[in-house]
């Protein structure tokens, strides 16, 4: 502790009479100037000393006493100099009442003491003015609203919190025992899991030290030495209590860098699980803004344009039609990157249903409508059947799994696939009861918010892939069980950030890719992803039994088990084809049924008057018993509904990008081999010449006038021909017991204060067309 701290910790006024005489002494000689309170209308207030101020008159320790003393003297609107610091203090309610809030303009700034100043730099939201601290205060309170604050959640969290801390109290069995530090504690944690979105545990050193160097450094700011430290900055940088302030400071900034790096490593943009999560989220959303993307691509004009790169200009007239394309960008500057498919849409109205499009140098054909889609998907599958792996997936699955390869080995691992799937019960009997089992661990979820709003994201994710789960690994998984969360929330991560657009710009220039924060960030989730699945196949190969396959992965085993010797070098059944099969199939299971899944509860919530009628036909013909698959006949407005959030919703807009085989003419045009094809999805399920009315909701499109349901070829969300979604029947299965039960089981409505016109239905921008962040109330039927 420093000399000065020594005198300003004293209590004694002559200890600080000896120090400020010697800053006195010091500064005599200096000009100070003070503005007086006898000029103009200024507040009046005791006489300033030069420099000193009105120090000497305050008790350091407490000055809101000698405050509270001097406004008896000068009124309620009163100058004090705190050295050369003028002080206008505001006493009694009426005025300082009048000035906050009538005033809140004038008085509405901060005043950040030197010491705050050091330690904040005008960052946060405590300490700071202007822009800044109002971008962060909104941004906070919104937050912390949405993960509880004042509401239900947070009282959940409050009582649970008290539960520890009534625990610690009882250790002490009624003897005495001084009470702040397991309080302080309790009280942190409740921020801490607003904010980092978990609470710690008492013992945790990480969390008690960052609790305790915060305590200590809220004390050390009101000691007067720092006080003192605030008036004369230039004299007393060197006081012991400021050092140890810093150092505090900065040691639980050095913490806090840390837990932010391991929340960053665990991010789910469509899952935030506190104030960090969704500060990490917003912040990455502005790197991938469309002026950083511009910024990506002017370099990318000035490096190529000196290049030589060659298009295939389709003025040779037998290729498909198109807009200009620019040298090395291609047509980029004309697609809405986050949205291609809605320029997608707008090009074929003028070049019609087979167009060429330029994504940087890569030439895609894209194929709109469904006459068109259908003609060349199913009436020429063998030359659109291939699919073209963007470089990500390329470096992903290395031409392994079902999703991405192609020839021999996608052949195979796709027969083998289904063959197994349809095994394990996809599409049968056995599929449906995994599928009801699992929505009542759904139900349990839901009815946990008791009716309060809720995201649905994290329970539907987690139901649904737990059918796929059930399939592959012969078993479902607890919802807490950490293995299978962060399976699927990475894997739900990956799949977004694969549709970014820094990552759709690394597809085409894949020579950026060291800039690409999201590839490196792809590559690490797929390395987690797969150790944890290796952990999973070993303990699932040592307890297997050739006779009693349990899912998928223990039929691949059996299978490579039994490969005879020259058949092992040629054979697809290799570990890589094991892994990535695995991977595809959950990514590709999860993701698509769930996002459905969501959209159509957000849609039942936007229309509550097509709720009525699913849940009105429900009673009628089902009641409350539990909905079975074969009842999908008898209940045509429901079936409408579930084809017609499907429909809308167009979860995969552009399916998935296939390439042609051979060189094809196709509707007169010529498409070389090799050429990446689209085929709009969007285009097919929005067809204005085949849909009444494509663009809102409306389940009559399945009805005949009897209230019949009808099949409609253009209903086409699984895509079709030899890459059609080889997960259809189970999806479909899936849909129909998982909507109907809910719907049996709650009645959703908006969150308290939002109309059903305020629910918003603009997809996110990802790979799979996900609903907005939204929350939902269900309040319990039964
Ligand atoms: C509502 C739910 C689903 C929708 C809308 C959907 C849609 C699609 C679409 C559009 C494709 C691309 C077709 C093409 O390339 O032309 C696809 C492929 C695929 N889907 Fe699904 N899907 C869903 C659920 C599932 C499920 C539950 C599984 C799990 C078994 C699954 C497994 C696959 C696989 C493995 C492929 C790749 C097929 C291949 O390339 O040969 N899907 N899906």
């Amino acid at each position: 502790m420093g000399i000065l701290d020594v005198f300003l910790q004293s209590s004694s006024s002559v200890s600080l009479l000896g120090a400020l005489a010697v800053l006195l002494l010091l500064y005599l000689v200096s000009s100070f100037s003070f503005s007086s309170q006898e000029d103009g209308n200024e507040p009046p207030g005791p006489k300033p000393l030069p420099i000193l101020g009105n120090l000497l008159q305050l008790d350091l320790k407490r000055p809101y006493n000698t405050l509270l003393q001097l406004s008896k003297k000068y009124g309620s609107v009163f100058t004090v100099y705190f050295g050369h610091k003028k002080v206008v203090v505001l006493a009694g309610y009426k005025t300082v009442k009048e000035a906050l809030v009538n005033h809140a303009e004038e008085f509405g700034d901060r005043d950040p003491m030197q010491i705050m100043d050091e330690h904040s730099k005008g960052h946060g939201v405590l300490w700071s003015n202007g822009d800044s601290w109002k971008e962060m205060r909104r941004f906070a309170l919104t937050n912390l609203r949405d993960f509880g604050m004042g509401k239900k959640a947070c009282e959940d969290k409050i009582i649970d919190e008290c539960d520890h801390l009534t625990e610690v109290f009882e250790k002490f069995k009624g003897e005495a025992f001084d009470p702040t530090q397991p309080m302080n504690y309790a009280v942190s944690n409740i921020i801490c899991s607003m904010v980092y979105g978990s609470r710690f545990e008492y013992d945790d050193p990480e969390f008690t030290s960052l609790v305790d160097r915060t305590n200590r450094n809220i004390q050390l700011v009101g000691s007067p030495s720092i006080q003192v430290y605030n008036v004369f900055p230039w004299f007393c940088k060197w006081i012991a209590n400021r050092k140890e302030f810093l150092r505090l400071g900065a040691a639980n900034k050095k913490l806090n860098l840390e837990l932010f790096r391991r929340l960053k490593e665990t991010l789910n943009p469509q899952m935030c699980r506190g104030f960090v999560d969704a500060f990490l989220v917003r912040k990455q959303n502005l790197e991938s803004s469309p002026v950083s993307l511009l910024v990506v691509l002017v370099v990318l004009l000035l490096v190529f344009l000196v290049s030589s790169s060659s298009f295939s200009y389709r003025e040779d007239l037998k290729e498909p039609p198109g807009p200009r394309p620019l040298p090395v960008l291609g047509n980029l500057l004309q697609l809405d990157l986050k949205r291609p498919y809605n320029t997608l849409l707008e090009f074929s109205k003028k070049y019609g249903s087979v167009f060429t499009v330029y994504f940087g140098p890569k030439k895609v054909v894209v194929l709109a409508g469904y006459k068109t889609v259908k003609e060349a998907l199913v009436n020429c599958a063998d030359e659109f059947g291939d699919r073209d792996p963007m470089q990500i997936v390329h470096e992903f699955s290395q031409g392994h799994g079902v999703l991405w390869s192609n020839g021999d080995s996608w052949k195979e691992m796709r027969r083998f696939a289904l063959m197994n799937l349809r095994d394990f019960g996809m599409g049968k009997k056995a599929s449906e009861d995994k599928i009801i089992d699992e929505c009542h661990h759904l139900i349990e979820e839901i009815k946990k918010f008791k009716g309060e709003a809720f995201d649905t994201t994290q329970p539907i994710y987690y139901t649904v892939s737990n059918i796929i789960c059930s399939m592959v690994y012969g078993s479902r998984f607890e919802f807490d069980d950490q293995e299978f969360t962060s399976l699927v929330e990475r894997t739900c991560k990956t799949i977004q950030l694969a549709g970014s657009p820094s990552v759709q710009l690394y597809n085409l220039f894949p020579w950026i890719g060291r800039w690409v924060a999201e590839r490196k960030e792809i590559m690490k989730l797929k390395a987690a992803n797969e150790k944890q699945n290796l952990r999973l196949f070993s303990h699932l190969k040592e307890t297997l039994n050739p006779q009693m396959c349990r899912g998928f992965v223990d039929a691949f085993l059996v299978r490579k088990l039994n490969l005879k010797e020259p058949e092992i070098t040629n054979s697809h059944f290799h570990n890589e084809n094991l892994m990535m099969t695995v991977i595809h199939l959950f990514a590709a299971g999860t993701d698509t049924t769930a996002a459905t899944l969501r959209w159509a509860l957000l849609l039942m919530t936007k229309y509550p008057n097509i709720q009525d009628q699913v849940r009105e036909e429900l009673s009628s013909v089902i009641g409350s018993r539990q909905v079975q698959i074969e009842d999908r006949t008898n209940l045509p407005f429901t079936n409408a509904v579930i084809h017609e959030t499907q429909r809308l919703a167009n979860i995969l807009p552009i399916a998935v990008p296939h390439r042609t085989r051979q060189d094809v003419t196709f509707q007169g045009h010529f498409i070389k081999k090799g050429t990446t094809v689209y085929p709009l999805l969007t285009s097919v399920l929005h067809d204005e010449s085949e849909w009444e009315s494509p663009h809102t909701f409306n389940p009559a499109h399945f009805l005949d006038k009897d209230g019949k349901f009808v099949k409609r070829d253009a209903f086409m969300p699984f895509s079709a021909g030899h890459r059609i979604c080889l997960g259809e029947s189970l999806a479909r299965m899936e849909l129909f017991i998982f909507f109907t039960t809910l719907l049996q089981h709650f009645r959703f409505s908006p969150p308290p204060g939002v109309s059903e016109d305020e629910l918003d239905l603009t997809p996110r921008v990802g790979f799979v067309l996900n609903p907005s962040p939204h929350k939902l109330c269900a309040v319990s039927r039964m």
